[in-house]
């Protein structure tokens, strides 16, 4: 099978803003034409190990051709490891890489970054000093040879797209840190490339602006019917951006499915943890059928769904949704569902009062309701089964015990 591209039209960013002022050299461009429809992607048996640290452990990934994929996964997982041998500034050790219908990475060939007909996104986005928002969006056309009269256009109407049309002739140092990842963004899209890679690009901004570009990279990136792969740490980026979301951990790829199937059915405790809990609590399976059990936690009967199998009188540990939780008034016997309680802290939240409980032996965080209770409060809190994973004790991979710890960032979902 061919390696090359031939009808595609290269187009990786340039380097970063801390290389000289000069531009890179780049191969002549095979085709003029634009890519359509962005590229499927598929990874298969990718492994990558820098000296002892294996980065990326054998993943086996699909993207369909424009689907919006996003790579979730804590820091040091392996995501920008996998970001980056997909845009091929990174050497596989093992695996394939194929884009559309080109295989682009195996253990002895390499297509360079230039010539697999994509763009990336960077944390610090990476424009060139020395040229204004319109000449970084222009250079991106570069090698498509198109008149100067079309060239001018398709960068104007980039800006535009992007919120920048009368910010073109300022240079990188007189915009803020929002604009330059707009420019970025312009950069990234101007050339119509089959697959946009994104490198947390929204890091480095504060909280309006990372909602406000969230949207434009949603919006403008399936406008233009690319492909793209997303890499983020933020579980609720995540959600919020995805078509599907891959989890990633050590450098495997843990789950990947639907927003919805890994809010509802996390494949692992991991999965849960990473997406979001209010708190974990430990108990005995009572019952337990393929898709549910009945778990005593503290003498209390809670139901919950089983993405593993667990079986009767196997000890668990029970993952709990923040949706899934609702304080009540105190009851003497708390019936099936619901757990005794002491309010400890209270945050408000605009809609309505977060509450941190201990109950059971441990700590539910994000606990809601519309009015405030105070802290010493006896409550009852209500799990709903749909919401509650229960999975073996013994069998959780990474041996974590949190019981107790405070979950802080669990408000997001
Ligand atoms: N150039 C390198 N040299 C040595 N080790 C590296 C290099 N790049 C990555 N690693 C290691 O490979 C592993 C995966 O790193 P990678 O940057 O892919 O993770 P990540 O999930 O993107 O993390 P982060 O969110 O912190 O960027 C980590 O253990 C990291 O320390």
């Amino acid at each position: 099978m061919t390696t090359t591209p031939a009808t595609s039209a290269a187009s990786i960013n340039p380097a970063p803003s801390t290389e000289p002022s000069t531009e890179p050299s780049t191969a002549p461009e095979t085709s003029p034409s634009a890519a359509a429809t962005g590229h499927s992607v598929r990874v298969r048996g990718a492994v990558k190990h820098y000296g002892a640290t294996r980065a990326l452990a054998g993943i086996d990934l699909d993207v369909p051709a424009g689907q919006f994929l996003v790579l979730l996964g804590p820091s040091g997982s392996g995501k920008s490891t996998l970001a980056r041998a997909l845009a091929g500034i990174e050497r596989l050790d093992d695996g394939e890489i194929k884009l559309g219908e080109y295989i682009v990475s195996t253990r002895r060939q390499h297509l360079p970054p230039e010539r697999r007909d994509l763009a990336m996104v960077f944390q610090d986005y990476a424009l060139w000093p020395h040229l204004t928002a319109r000449g970084n969006v222009a250079y991106a056309l570069r090698r498509r040879k198109l008149p100067a009269p079309d060239a001018a256009r398709r960068t104007g109407e980039a800006l535009e797209r992007v919120g920048l049309a009368g910010l073109g002739e300022r240079y990188p140092h007189e915009l803020s840190g929002g604009q330059q990842q707009r420019v970025a963004l312009a950069r990234a899209l101007v050339a119509s490339p089959g697959l946009l890679l994104f490198d947390e690009p929204l890091s480095n901004l504060d909280t309006d602006l990372r909602e406000r570009l969230r949207v434009a990279i949603s919006t403008l990136t399936r406008q233009a019917g690319t492909t793209a792969v997303y890499i983020t740490h933020d579980q609720s980026e995540a959600f919020a951006l995805a078509d599907r979301i891959g989890v990633l951990d050590s450098g495997r790829l843990v789950q990947l499915a639907e927003p919805e199937t890994i809010y509802h059915r996390p494949a692992t405790p991991f999965v849960a943890r990473f997406t979001g809990l209010a708190g974990e609590l430990t108990g005995v399976a009572a019952v337990a059928d393929p898709e549910h059990a009945v778990v005593l936690v503290a003498g209390h009967r809670l139901r919950a769904r089983t993405p593993l199998r667990l079986t009767e009188g196997q000890r668990a540990r029970l993952m709990v949704r923040p949706a899934a939780t609702r304080i009540l008034d105190a009851v003497d016997a708390p019936p099936d569902g619901m757990l005794a309680g002491t309010v400890i802290d209270i945050a408000y939240r605009g809609r309505g009062y977060e509450h941190v409980v201990a109950c059971a032996e441990s700590t539910l965080t994000a606990v809601f309701d519309t009015r405030a209770r105070r802290r010493g409060e006896q409550v009852c809190v209500t799990l709903d089964p749909d919401g509650c994973f229960a999975y073996p004790l013994e069998d959780e991979p990474d041996g974590k015990s949190p019981l107790g710890e405070l979950y802080m960032d669990a408000n997001d979902c």
